[in-house]
């Protein structure tokens, strides 16, 4: 069961995650957001995770100094969320000893490519929505793609399904692509960057049926 919560922002939101069962919390580094933190905000929360829970630090496009710091805060995993190249991933991961997660974006067949080239540099792949041009964020936007489009296809390393995910669509979109694994922010919260546990749980709660556990 694989089930990631990105942008907790509190001991509340961490603790209600980790009890509906969540396999991977996400704690996102990027001043823009609504769901950043800073080093010293995010120490406790790290701190607090027990072992067997995945702790996943999500930056956009980083230098080796700001990794550096982050990984120091003893996380698990990076999320990079930005524009960084298949070379740039294989970098961080050789740079900084820890896997690394590759959002790409998808809107339409021509992004496709990208999941095939990423995912011969990165241990993961965050399948997500494109976010909307000029916007100001890259991800935790609320959009979900057309998963018709990722229907049945493979790529050389496992996959997580993200993009305006929420309880009530989960089951579908796990459903149509064949995810294993699913990551969902906007889609459990009560407003932007604040969780809601009930949220949590039942999204949660809605994958594993869907996956028949
Ligand atoms: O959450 C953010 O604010 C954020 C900022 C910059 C890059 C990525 C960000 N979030 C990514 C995620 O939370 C998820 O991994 C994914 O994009 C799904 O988000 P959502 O559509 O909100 O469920």
């Amino acid at each position: 069961m694989h089930v990631k919560i990105c942008g907790l922002r509190s001991t509340a939101a961490v603790e209600a995650a980790i009890s509906a069962g969540a396999s991977h919390l996400g704690f996102v580094f990027f001043a823009k957001s609504p769901r950043h933190l800073g080093l010293a905000e995010a120490a406790p929360l790290i701190a607090s995770v027990p072992p067997g829970v995945m702790r996943v630090a999500l930056t956009v496009n980083a230098d080796d100094a700001t990794l550096a710091d982050i990984a120091s805060l003893g996380i698990d995993m990076f999320q990079l969320h930005g524009s960084e190249s298949p070379e740039r991933v294989e970098e961080v991961r050789r740079a900084h000893g820890l896997p690394v997660m590759k959002a790409v974006g998808i809107a339409g067949p021509e992004d496709l490519p990208a999941l095939a080239e990423h995912g011969r540099a990165a241990d993961l792949l965050l399948v997500d929505a494109k976010p909307p041009a000029g916007g100001a964020l890259p991800g935790g936007n609320g959009l979900a793609f057309d998963w018709r489009l990722i229907a049945g296809r493979r790529w050389p390393v496992p996959w997580m399904l993200a993009g305006g995910l929420t309880p009530e669509t989960v089951g579908t979109a796990i459903r149509l692509t064949g995810a294993r694994m699913v990551d969902v922010s906007s889609g459990v919260e009560s407003a932007p960057g604040v969780k809601d546990p009930a949220r949590i749980a039942a999204f949660i709660s809605a994958a594993r049926a869907a996956w028949g556990l």
